[in-house]
């Protein structure tokens, strides 16, 4: 399973249609962060075998955030596993029996299996969004709820917006993996995501990762976008 950084460590998202892009990103990205992310939009775009084109640059963290019925997402993580990412996203509001199956299903793949992170509430979610969906009580006691029931299933960590990281830190210690996207500079726009901070706040907060795409990839040059990022967190 994929180390934790000593203090918060760098994933670049990749969002993009385009393997060339991605693969160029990769290169230039790689010597600046810890994990390279592709999710939904590449993978839709691209399949399986466009994964083997990023996974020599950096571990891989592959955001497809299976949400469906327990035996339907194990047989995805097992395809998920065959792709040797470090990391893999599962919705933790499927369900207990959802979150072990996607557990048990990775376990399958042996010590070197990826690690399974329950994703709690999306990070571009408000109150009243997430009060339109029915649920009531507000973000952050739901991310506290959702990470309860991942966690005694099984999950090895949880996505969670740069809010609820303390929250999380004091409620469940350091065991689980945090992965925080939702990652603004200062001055950066906030663009479709809600609950959001500075990389140094999310860090100082306890994340394990920072997933941090727009504020690179849409930047002048990426990769100085990324080293000042690197360097904010690392002084
Ligand atoms: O709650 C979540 C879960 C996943 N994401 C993903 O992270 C990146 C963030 O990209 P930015 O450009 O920095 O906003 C993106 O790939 C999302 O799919 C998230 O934002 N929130």
């Amino acid at each position: 399973m994929i180390q934790r950084p000593n203090r918060a460590g760098i994933i670049a998202a990749l969002d993009t249609q385009s393997p060339e892009q991605a693969e160029a990103w990769a290169e230039a990205l790689a010597p600046h962060v810890g994990c390279l992310k592709l999710g939904l939009e590449f993978f839709v775009a691209n399949g399986p075998a466009a994964v083997a084109r990023i996974a020599p640059h950096r571990p891989l963290f592959l955001d497809l955030k299976f949400h469906d019925i327990p035996n339907t997402v194990a047989g995805a993580v097992r395809s998920a596993c065959a792709l040797a990412p470090a990391m893999l996203t599962i919705h933790a509001g499927g369900g207990p029996a959802m979150v072990q199956a996607a557990r048990r299903a990775a376990e399958e793949f042996g010590p070197d299996r990826p690690a399974i992170l329950a994703v709690t509430v999306l990070t571009s979610t408000d109150a009243a969004t997430l009060s339109a969906t029915g649920v009531s009580g507000g973000p952050a006691q739901q991310v506290l709820r959702l990470a309860r029931l991942a966690l005694e299933a099984g999950a090895d960590g949880l996505v969670c917006s740069p809010r609820e990281v303390s929250l999380l830190r004091d409620a469940h210690g350091t065991g689980p993996l945090l992965v925080v996207p939702g990652i603004r500079p200062a001055g950066s726009a906030a663009g479709d995501q809600s609950r959001i901070a500075t990389p140094e706040e999310t860090a100082d907060a306890g994340a394990d990762w920072l997933v941090i795409g727009r504020p690179i990839t849409a930047a002048p040059d990426p990769a100085a976008a990324a080293a000042a990022i690197a360097a904010s967190l690392h002084p």
